[in-house]
């Protein structure tokens, strides 16, 4: 098995410098599948890979496994080179010493889950073991991921929760520092996506290996993550926690990839400082400016999160207010959607609780200034 003990401290158990991938399409022009993404993965980290369909998530993630060939840059696990366009290093997917679970669980259904998961310690050549070692080795394995009793069962025989219990196992087997999950829970039904989430995150904070999970959801980037990369066609469009994410997107792109928003757009009237004034369809907005190229006169969004509004029929006091009409008032559980029309256009509010209001009421919008942002326009 590869050594990925860091070489120096260092050195992070992934980095990924200036990767490039472009694939040839038929009329012979190039998509630029990944397209100059830098990051490292620290020892115990989970890295999230998130964005729309086509934005270039599983060529990474296959290019850091060895499964693709990228055309430019470098990849090196815990200092060792694992693949450099300069030095035409690139080292085979079985030598890498990482597991990776895939979305079609990739088991073979007409044997046990016992031999499913034996198979990667007796097809890695260095490290050796006895037939014993291997059995408790595998047996402690399954008992881990909670389909112990399952052990001589045929896969083809099994729910698909299971199925990812046993693929999750073959890849955990081997203990290696770096496991990679590709869309992993997308073919399982709720209930189990979210009882597996939760018990994927206590088996890598227990074994601690790093982890690089990619998904289009983006409940389960901010459930799974100690950090997000949102990929915009090729493109680190941001890299960090979910909270800042959540609360600080760096572009209109991840502010609406992220959670629901509330968009206004409009144009810049005046600026102080980090705060900007925005003259929108449904009103004057004043809220945090996101970036320092933006001038008064400039074409803007104005977001917020419909958490983020208050809703009341007496005088408001915020400095950002809004006169509206309930459209629809929706009881959820936890909190209420309302919908409100102003001046023609759909914002909405959640409020904690059961407040269902009735269509036609006249109420008031608050907005605390600190909970709009004010991003360009073009930044999506
Ligand atoms: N083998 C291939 N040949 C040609 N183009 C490809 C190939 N694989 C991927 N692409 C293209 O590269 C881009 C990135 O694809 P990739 O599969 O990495 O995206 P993704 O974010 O993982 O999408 P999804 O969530 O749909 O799997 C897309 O435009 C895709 O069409």
């Amino acid at each position: 098995m590869p050594d990925l003990s860091p070489r120096e401290d260092r050195d992070p158990v992934v980095r990924v410098e200036n990767l490039a991938k472009g694939f040839r399409r038929r009329d012979g022009s190039t998509v630029p599948a990944i397209d100059g993404v830098s990051f490292d993965v620290g020892p115990g980290d989970f890295l999230v890979l998130l964005g729309p369909s086509g934005c270039g998530k599983t060529t990474l993630l296959r290019s850091i496994a060895g499964l693709e060939t990228p055309d430019g840059g470098a990849i090196s696990f815990s200092g060792r080179p694992q693949f450099s366009a300069a030095s035409q290093t690139n080292v085979p997917p079985e030598r890498r010493g990482v597991s990776m679970v895939f979305q079609s669980y990739a088991l073979w259904p007409h044997m046990t889950a016992f031999r499913n998961v034996s198979y990667p310690l007796e097809s890695r050549r260095s490290g050796k073991r006895s037939k014993s070692e291997i059995a408790s080795r595998v047996r402690e394995t399954l008992d881990l991921v909670g389909v112990g009793e399952l052990e001589q069962q045929y896969v083809a025989q099994m729910s698909g929760g299971q199925q990812q219990r046993v693929a999750l196992a073959r890849a955990l087997v081997s203990n290696d520092a770096l496991v990679l999950f590709d869309e992993p829970l997308s073919n399982v039904d709720a209930k189990v996506r979210e009882q597996l989430r939760i018990e994927l995150l206590s088996l890598q904070r227990e074994l601690g290996f790093a982890a690089i999970f990619v998904t289009h959801d983006q409940a389960e980037a901010m459930q799974l993550g100690s950090r997000i990369a949102v990929l915009q066609e090729g493109r680190l469009a941001q890299l960090a926690s979910p909270l800042e994410i959540y609360t600080r997107p760096a572009n209109r792109y991840v502010a609406q990839f992220i959670g629901t928003m509330n968009e206004n757009l409009g144009t810049v009237t005046a600026i102080k400082g980090e705060t900007a004034e925005v003259e929108t369809g449904i009103g004057s907005l004043t809220g945090h400016l996101n970036a320092e190229s933006v001038a008064v006169g400039d074409r803007v969004a104005a977001m917020w999160r419909p958490e983020s509004g208050t809703m009341t029929n007496s005088d408001p006091v915020a400095a950002n207010r809004l006169r509206g009409t309930v459209k629809a008032s929706m009881f959820v559980g936890s909190y209420t959607e309302q919908v409100v029309d102003v001046a023609g256009q759909d914002v909405r509010v959640q409020v904690p609780g059961a407040n269902v209001l009735s269509p036609g009421d006249d109420v008031w919008v608050e907005i605390s200034e600190v909970d709009v942002l004010v991003m360009p326009a073009e930044d999506t």
